[in-house]
């Protein structure tokens, strides 16, 4: 981390310079932060210190759906104890194909991305590569940076990375082959803002928030099971009692023994009135302490 302004904030981003996140985070937040680049999402996460103090990581996406990596991380029990999700930020995004100059569309048989990026790029996929092989990456600039650098295990002048054309600024040798070959004309983005602690002053932003929100994870408590409170969450009566807006919601296995119990990721929204959003929060967090049921708020913005 040599080189960073010790005054200025730290923020992790699923790196190398040239990701979406990055943009994301530099639409955000421009000069006011000092940015540092992580192999993966879950190394964004585990980087939240007193000296890193934010980050960004994708969530969901118009086409491709939920980031299931991030979901999956937020089941860590670190996320609402320490680690906070702070804010939200959409971007817009345009999906290019870059490989090596000189190379033609016939020439690629391996194409690399992040699954998101080849999962919103899959019918241009089908209809003019249909024979390439898809090769998963860390992020989208990582697989341009292999082409580039020539650390795929495949020809690099057989790849294509799909990933944004700044990377052509980046990483030297290459060229956008095509541009604008998502599937779904409006494809966006949203990212979420995270810190360490939940109270942190965030640097100034350039995104007003469009109204307060927050992200709360339920499940059957591990500590319940076996036990006579060891109940199926019922949903229904669990949204009843919140009594906010319920603007989505996510689904991934829980980490405990028992077998099909999930987590549940709500993200709520406060319907109006003159209660402070925190007290909202609260009041309706009291309202859902049933016996054998987690309920953590994992942030608030
Ligand atoms: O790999 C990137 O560039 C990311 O930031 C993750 C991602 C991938 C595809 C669309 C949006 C974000």
């Amino acid at each position: 981390m040599c080189g960073l302004d010790p005054i200025r904030p730290t923020l992790a981003f699923l790196g190398p310079v040239g990701t979406y996140s990055h943009q994301a985070a530099y639409d955000c937040f421009g000069n006011s932060v000092d940015y540092v680049p992580k192999q993966t999402i879950q190394a964004v996460f585990r980087s939240l210190s007193l000296d890193l103090p934010l980050g960004i990581v994708p969530q969901e996406n118009n086409t491709h759906g939920s980031v299931i990596e991030t979901y999956d991380i937020l089941r860590d029990p670190a996320i609402g104890q320490s680690n906070f999700i702070r804010g939200s930020t959409i971007l817009a995004v345009r999906h290019c194909l870059v490989v090596r100059q000189g190379v033609k569309l016939e020439n690629i048989d391996h194409v690399l991305s992040h699954g998101q990026a080849l999962g919103q790029c899959r019918s241009f996929l089908a209809r003019l590569l249909p024979w390439a092989s898809l090769v998963p990456t860390d992020s989208t600039a990582s697989a341009a940076e292999q082409i580039s650098n020539g650390t795929t295990a495949f020809d690099p002048y057989r790849c294509a990375a799909i990933c944004s054309s700044i990377v052509t600024t980046v990483f030297e040798g290459l060229e956008v082959l095509l541009d604008s070959i998502q599937d779904g004309e409006a494809n966006s983005t949203r990212f979420y803002i995270v810190s360490h602690g939940s109270d942190s002053t965030l640097p100034p932003s350039r995104i007003s928030p469009v109204r307060r929100e927050a992200l709360l994870r339920t499940s059957t408590s591990q500590e319940s099971h076996g036990t006579s409170e060891c109940k199926r969450l019922n949903f229904v009566k669990l949204i009843k009692a919140l009594d906010l807006e319920i603007l989505r919601v996510d689904r991934r296995p829980a980490l405990h023994a028992l077998t099909f119990r999930d987590v549940y990721f709500l993200e709520v929204g406060d319907i109006g009135g003159n209660t402070p959003w925190s007290e909202k929060l609260s009041q309706a967090l009291q309202r859902v302490t049933y016996p054998g049921i987690e309920v953590t708020l994992l942030g608030k913005w």
